[in-house]
């Protein structure tokens, strides 16, 4: 049985493996999630891109949001600005609230946060073996201008997505607590044991580049047999979907395809899918050491991303023999 480890962000990271299982059905597939984008609201542990993808390929999604759950109401949140309670700029949906009051009573009565993923996944069945990156608390934030007056602040990622919808500039991305953060369990296992290691079309800065900022992971990724493809989360010089360009401005690298190809490096990728549109800066990927072909990188719906999943995995062949 193939056995396929995929470094997953939020929205992008799950629609890209629902087509990946559809396209590879018999595969082994483990799903190695960031969780810099954590945060702790109301004493609650929220887990955006784990439950993103639990939700996705369980079945529990709200489709067209890509985040959160479908039928969902917000009874609770109300009752909290009722009492002056935020932060408001953050959609926690009553649903989804028992999401986080498991999490966190878990975690609160010992359980890493693995075995939590783990006992949730067991409801929701996503058809994957999906782990955090590491069982310690790492938190992204940004370096911006301040908002609210002089200077620049440091602020949690999702106060930068989603309060300030990426809006402000930001200057440095900072994966607080990843130097000590250790692999979750498993992590490293599923690395060196792979056929091949994807990178779906995630934000590369604060979702992929977040997985492989945790010690060990980069270099398990570097030092695995296996071919590592990823997919360009840009398209014709922009993101597909959400904010990547900013982050990417923010760490210095173009919003291009092939900087971003760049950005990740020969020692990281054998291979890169971009999109059709890009198909001129093939050769300057392939000049770089990273063998590249175009193909269309529309997730538009689960056939289209499941040719995706396919090419990469063709890839992955090609640059193995
Ligand atoms: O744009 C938003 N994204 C929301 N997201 C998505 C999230 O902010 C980001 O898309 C990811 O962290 C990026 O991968 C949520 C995800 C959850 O799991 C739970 C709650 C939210 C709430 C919001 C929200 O209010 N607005």
């Amino acid at each position: 049985m193939q056995r396929i480890v995929v470094l997953a962000g939020g929205i992008g990271g799950a629609r890209f493996l629902r087509g990946l299982k559809s396209a590879a059905p018999e595969a082994d597939i483990t799903v190695i999630g960031n969780t810099g984008d954590d945060i702790h609201l109301f004493g609650l542990k929220v887990c955006p891109d784990l439950d993103t993808v639990m939700y996705t390929l369980g079945g529990g999604i709200h489709e067209e949001q890509g985040w959160g759950r479908a039928d969902e109401t917000f009874a609770v949140k109300e009752e909290l600005a009722a009492y002056g309670v935020g932060p408001e700029w953050f959609g926690l949906g009553d649903r989804d609230f028992a999401t986080h009051i498991v999490r966190t009573q878990m975690t609160a009565a010992g359980y890493p946060l693995s075995a939590v993923t783990e006992a949730l996944c067991r409801r929701w069945q996503p058809g994957v073996r999906l782990l955090p990156m590491s069982d310690d608390r790492v938190e992204t934030h940004v370096l911006v201008d301040d908002p609210d007056g002089e200077g620049r602040k440091a602020v949690h990622f999702q106060e930068y997505w989603v309060r300030l919808r990426a809006s402000v500039p930001a200057h440095a991305v900072v994966p607080v607590g990843a130097e000590e953060a250790k692999p979750a369990p498993g992590v490293l296992e599923a690395i060196a044991g792979a056929d091949v290691v994807l990178f779906p079309p995630s934000n590369p800065v604060v979702s992929v580049g977040t997985i492989l900022a945790v010690p060990g992971v980069r270099e398990a990724v570097e030092a695995a047999a296996a071919p590592v493809v990823g997919l360009s989360p840009i398209v014709g010089d922009a993101p597909v979907r959400g904010m990547a360009d900013k982050v990417l401005a923010a760490v210095g690298v173009e919003a291009t395809a092939a900087a971003v190809a760049g950005h990740y490096g020969a020692g990281l990728l054998d291979g890169w899918l971009v999109d059709t549109v890009d198909a001129g800066c093939v050769d300057r990927v392939e000049a770089a050491g990273i063998r590249c072909r175009a193909v269309p990188l529309m997730m538009t719906d689960l056939p289209a991303t499941a040719r995706m999943a396919a090419e990469a995995l063709r890839l992955a062949e090609e640059v193995r023999a």
